[in-house]
């Protein structure tokens, strides 16, 4: 058995895919490998072992090796606890549960209540990047949308002001880049020497997130200030504002621990909310775009598509309202089968294993503490047994079902609702079970707002090729590079 750095053992027994044990520094290469091909080696494992009900290992930069799991084990894996499998130590942790709740409740509750504003932020983004001249524009694609994404959920996050600040969101952007390179850099260190590599490969992590906070501190600061006062003062002249600021000062005021009453913390806290939120529905709403525009009958898509839309907010007066959005059926299939086939993972549901002295998995098999396991979700997406066709990107796919029956054409029971929200065993963008991302209903609202306003008053050329996505760690990164030729075109309702 051998260790690999500060991660753990892995049992000689697994077999690795990326990994040629007999070869001159193997532990080293299989790393490389791990960095820039691993979505590769998740396919490939899962079809020479996870069809077979087996599991393996492949290597992954920077959470060391990861215990590759068959989708017989996914329902086991998707429900248990934290302290057995730790979800927080494959993404992020910030010490409480704080934000899980407020997006579960309050962001979720909400959703519609601010589509106006949202709607605002998109359209003047969209119109101050792509024009309104009908002329055509080359725009890059990744950085036009995070513009769109981070002005319009800021804007319920922390308020119009500060929405729209560029210097802030751009920080909290690249802050969020920052923590995923400096994670890579540091993984090349030997742990004696991580202290102070640390230093040096997270000055930029500091200098972004900075600039956030340096917005952020005195905004929650002046709202903790002014709701604690109202309170003792009712004649104190402030409405609190709706927005998640608010919500986390009432909340941590509820629950008044020095750690989360603290300004500094909250602010943090709204930092990590745009790390979780910005970059992931960006990615989801670019890959979107590709797939679309990129098929050989893209015309006839967006087309449909386009109808779609215009339809159903001609029916709704001309308001995204929670109800409208709902019914884009088309859209929302064409963000899920995006996400099937672009997904940002290659894995899915990373768990670290926090049993001293390690455990049993459902088929026997013994993993030590502090591995990383989790399923291949790109061979789950891909696989025959779960999708017909799977290397087609079918836009219809899931809307199709839905609107055969609405007209009459099959069953007499709605089919099995496959919304872009709708997590499930061959469907794992947003994880699935416990962990499942809170944020999705955000997301999709906001997904669909801003392709359904584009579709309607934009027109994007085609792509003969996809610009394609790039593996890099566990990650299937979108290309950021990718420019497209826009421009504004007149709207038909
Ligand atoms: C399309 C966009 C998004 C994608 C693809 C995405 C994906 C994910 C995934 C894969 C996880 C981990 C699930 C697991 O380990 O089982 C996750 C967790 C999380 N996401 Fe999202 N996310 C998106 C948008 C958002 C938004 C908009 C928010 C906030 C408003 C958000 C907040 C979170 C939080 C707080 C967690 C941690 C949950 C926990 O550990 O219990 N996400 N997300």
């Amino acid at each position: 058995q051998k260790a690999t750095r500060d991660h753990s053992v892995i049992p000689n027994a697994f077999p690795w895919v990326g990994r040629n044990k007999n070869e001159i520094f193997s532990s080293v290469r299989s790393n490389y490998r791990g960095l820039v091909n691993s979505v590769q080696h998740f396919k490939a494992g899962y079809r020479k072992y996870s069809k077979l009900g087996l599991i393996y290992v492949v290597p992954a930069w920077t959470r060391g090796p990861q215990i590759i799991i068959p989708p017989s084990m996914t329902p086991w894996i998707a429900n248990i606890p934290e302290n057995i499998l730790s979800a927080k130590e494959c993404t992020f942790d910030n010490g409480n549960d704080l934000l899980g709740v407020l997006i579960r409740k309050e962001l979720t509750r909400s959703i519609g209540q601010f589509n106006n504003e949202i709607f605002e932020e998109i359209d003047l983004s969209m119109q101050s990047i792509f024009g309104t001249d009908g002329q055509w524009r080359k725009v890059n694609i990744y950085n036009s949308f995070i513009k769109s994404v981070g002005s319009s959920a800021n804007r319920i996050f922390v308020g119009k002001e500060l929405g729209s600040n560029m210097d802030f969101i751009m920080a909290s952007v690249k802050f969020a880049k920052d923590v995923s390179i400096s994670s890579y850099i540091l993984h090349m260190f030997p742990k004696a020497l991580k202290p102070v590599a640390s230093w040096f490969a997270t000055i930029p992590n500091r200098y972004h997130s900075g600039i956030a906070m340096k917005y952020l501190r005195p905004l929650v600061q002046q709202r903790f200030d002014d709701i604690v006062r109202k309170r003792d003062d009712p004649n104190f002249s402030f409405e609190e504002p709706d927005d998640v600021v608010t919500w986390m000062v009432r909340e941590a005021l509820k629950r008044n621990t020095s750690i989360e009453t603290s300004p500094a913390e909250l602010a943090y806290g709204i930092l990590l909310l745009n790390f979780a939120s910005i970059t992931t529905t960006t990615i989801t709403a670019t890959n979107t775009l590709l797939d679309i525009h990129s098929a050989p009958n893209a015309e006839e898509l967006v087309e449909a598509l386009r109808e779609e839309a215009s339809v159903v907010l001609r029916e709704h007066n001309g308001v995204w309202t929670k109800q409208a959005i709902s019914k884009l059926y088309r859209l929302d299939s064409a963000i899920r089968e995006s996400a099937r086939m672009s997904g940002i993972g290659g894995t899915a549901m990373a768990r670290k294993v926090k049993v001293p002295g390690g455990m049993t998995l459902p088929d026997g098999t013994w993993v030590p503490e502090n591995v990383t396991i989790g399923v291949a979700m790109d061979g789950i997406h891909f696989d025959e047994e779960f999708y017909e066709n799977p290397l087609k990107f079918d836009l219809f796919r899931f809307s199709r079902p839905r609107e055969q029956y609405l007209a009459g054409l099959i069953g007499d029971k709605p089919p099995v609702n496959e919304d872009f929200v709708t997590t499930s065993e061959r469907w794992l963008p947003f994880g699935h079970g416990i962990h499942g991302c809170p944020g999705r209903f955000f997301a999709s609202n906001n997904i669909k707002m801003m392709l359904a306003h584009l579709l309607l008053n934009y027109e994007v050329q085609p792509w003969k090729v996809r610009p394609p996505n790039i593996s890099i760690d566990v990650i299937s990164v979108v290309p950021m590079q990718a420019t497209m030729m826009i421009r504004r075109r007149v709207a038909k309702m």
